[in-house]
């Protein structure tokens, strides 16, 4: 059986305290370092009593790094780890609509030889939209549709009470890449369908601020030489983070196990 089992998981929020439940009784995967900010360290390791806590990833002894924390995470984190020759899974893709770091993530992974796998997260079909992808897509449009209180503490707040909201209301239209670079938490979804398909600055999003939803509802809508498609997402949140879907931990688990299994799906 393929193992790994020096792992380090970075972030102990809602995904990556999920993602640890789930892989508990694994044999084949094991959480040995779990990385926080320094604040967070005390909370962190009575949450964790099985793992160590850090706020770096050790230089040494790490298989693999699991990014579960946020944008800041993968400049801090994940580009020292691939340089050092650590693979690592993303699942903060959003991150990459900063000029000029997909670049530089790429360039590690070629100095570290070895790869960074940005997981699909809350949303389906990025097998398909990657692979439309090489027979040319034409347009691709992504709607991403939350309760109000999933757009608390974002610029969605300007100009407008969300508490008070009684209809579906766009809070953003434009390209993938501004709704990651302004909704950091809420957004990578957009990046993600964008950098299956046609790309940050030529993928429309719309995102909709809507009290008649309990659920994160994603919807891809693509066209190109394979035919079309139509995808709908309607994802439950995580009781952690109403931002988060728990497809998202899913999909981390599923990025894990894929690794390890000898039948990989
Ligand atoms: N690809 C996708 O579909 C999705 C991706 N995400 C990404 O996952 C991130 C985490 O989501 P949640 O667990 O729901 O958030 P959360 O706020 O519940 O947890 C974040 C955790 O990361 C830690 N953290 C923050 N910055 C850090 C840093 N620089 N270094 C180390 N730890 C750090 C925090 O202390 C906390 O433990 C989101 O910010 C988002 O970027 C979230 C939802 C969907
Ligand atoms: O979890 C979700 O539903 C999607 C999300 O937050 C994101 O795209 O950042």
């Amino acid at each position: 059986m393929t193992t790994i089992t020096r792992i380090a998981l970075i972030g102990c929020g809602a995904i990556g305290t999920a993602v640890l439940e789930l892989l508990r009784d694994d044999p084949a995967l094991r959480v040995t370092v779990v990385v926080v900010p320094a604040e967070g360290m005390a909370a962190a390791q009575k949450a964790v009593p099985d793992a160590e806590v850090a706020s770096m990833v050790p230089v040494a002894g790490i298989d693999l790094v699991v990014e579960t924390a946020g944008h800041a995470a993968i400049e801090e984190h994940v580009l020292p780890a691939l340089a050092r020759g650590t693979p690592c899974v993303v699942a903060s893709v959003g991150a990459l609509s900063a000029a000029g770091l997909a670049e530089k993530l790429e360039a590690a992974a070629i100095a570290g030889r070895t790869q960074v796998q940005l997981i699909p997260g809350a949303i389906g079909a990025i097998d398909a939209l990657a692979a439309a992808r090489i027979g040319g897509l034409d347009s691709v449009r992504y709607t991403g549709r939350k309760p109000p209180k999933a757009w608390k503490g974002t610029p969605a707040e300007q100009g407008r009470d969300l508490d008070a909201l009684t209809e579906a209301t766009v809070i953003f239209e434009g390209s993938a890449r501004e709704a990651a670079l302004l909704y950091p938490k809420n957004a990578n979804v957009a990046a993600t369908v964008s950098l299956a398909g046609l790309g940050l600055d030529k993928t429309l999003v719309r995102l909709i601020a809507d009290p008649a939803t309990a659920e994160n509802v994603h919807t891809v809508e693509a066209e190109g030489a394979f035919g079309s498609f139509e995808l709908t997402m309607r994802n439950k949140p995580l009781a952690a983070n109403p931002k988060t879907s728990a497809l998202t931990v899913y999909s981390a688990v599923r990025a894990l196990r894929n690794r390890v299994a000898p039948l990989a799906i």
